[in-house]
């Protein structure tokens, strides 16, 4: 079975506190974007092997990887294992705040149930999904957004109608998730910074985790400020953890030159797409 594994962006991600069990209460936007993995899951029969493999290097093939925690997770609610060949197509890159690995998780778990006679229900998977990440739950459900709360695996579908134009630019290096919320409390923001809420027809564009990420990655600060005086430009803001800064314009044709200003200035290194958000 093939399924696509889309990216997210956050459109807002507000950090409320710490928690006793030292994640962060968080308030989030989670949107589907063009940009996706496709994974390929085969059931082979009885056993208990789970084979993975990546058209790209630097993937882990081990336990550690979302696809084959997933369709382990899958197996130990069944109480019942097999045999699996998953295959990742890769195109989201890692560690940039675009929810890759969670995208894979919940494609394995909805393929996972579909090739076995669909077992589990939405919220038995729902559940599953929370357990593997925060951002795993949003790619199960049928809508191109939802909101996340609690650690953000607690999601609610959002009927999102908008059609943004988007430009993403990862520069070279991954940020880790767990670094950027360890880092939240005590982070300062840097002078000179929009950090405040952007007011935009579609919602209030905010990132607490900006607040860490900038102090330790400067050229994320000056490239939300580039990217602000850019023509066409509504709003920009970082994804997630990071690394992805993306830019909302008000055309496709805005968007596209962007893209090309924007490898310009961030050099062949950087990863740079335009696309849209998912509806
Ligand atoms: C930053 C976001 O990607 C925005 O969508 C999410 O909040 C994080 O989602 P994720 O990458 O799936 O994160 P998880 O794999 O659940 O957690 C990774 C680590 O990030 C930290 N973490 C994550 C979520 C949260 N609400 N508070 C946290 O402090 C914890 O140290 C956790 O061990
Ligand atoms: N299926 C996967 N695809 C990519 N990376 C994976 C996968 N499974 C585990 N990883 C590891 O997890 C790290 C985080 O991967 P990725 O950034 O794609 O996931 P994510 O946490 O869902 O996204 P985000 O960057 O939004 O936090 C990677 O650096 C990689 O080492």
């Amino acid at each position: 079975m093939e399924l696509s594994s889309p990216a997210k962006i956050n459109l807002w991600l507000r950090i409320l506190d710490r928690r006793s069990d030292g994640f962060h209460e968080v308030e989030t936007r989670l949107c589907k974007i063009g940009i996706s993995d496709t994974v390929k899951l085969e059931l082979m029969g009885p056993g208990k092997s789970v084979e993975l493999t990546c058209n790209i290097p630097g993937i882990p093939l081990d336990d550690s990887n979302l696809a084959i925690k997933a369709v382990r997770a899958f197996e130990r609610r069944l109480g019942r294992t097999n045999s699996w060949h998953i295959h990742l197509e890769k195109r989201i890159p890692s560690g940039a705040g675009l929810g890759g690995g969670s995208s894979n998780a919940a494609s394995i778990l909805k393929a996972a149930n579909e090739l076995t006679g669909k077992p589990l229900p939405l919220s038995e998977l729902l559940e599953i999904a929370g357990d593997i990440g925060a951002d795993v739950p949003c790619f199960l459900l049928e809508t191109g957004a939802a909101d996340g709360a609690g650690r953000g695996e607690r999601v609610t579908p959002v009927e999102f109608s908008w059609k943004l134009p988007l430009v993403l630019i990862k520069p070279a290096f991954p940020i880790p998730t767990p670094w950027a919320y360890k880092h939240w409390k005590d982070s300062q923001e840097l002078r000179g910074v929009l950090y405040a809420p952007q007011h935009c027809p579609w919602g209030h564009m905010v990132n607490g985790l900006e607040r860490p990420v900038f102090e330790k990655y400067r050229l994320l600060a000056a490239l939300k400020g580039w990217l602000l005086e850019q023509k066409g430009v509504q709003a920009a803001l970082m994804s997630g953890s990071g690394s992805t800064m993306f830019a909302v314009t008000k055309t496709h044709a805005d968007a596209a030159a962007l893209a090309e200003a924007a490898q310009l200035w961030c050099g062949p290194t950087a990863w740079v797409k335009a696309t849209e958000t998912l509806v």
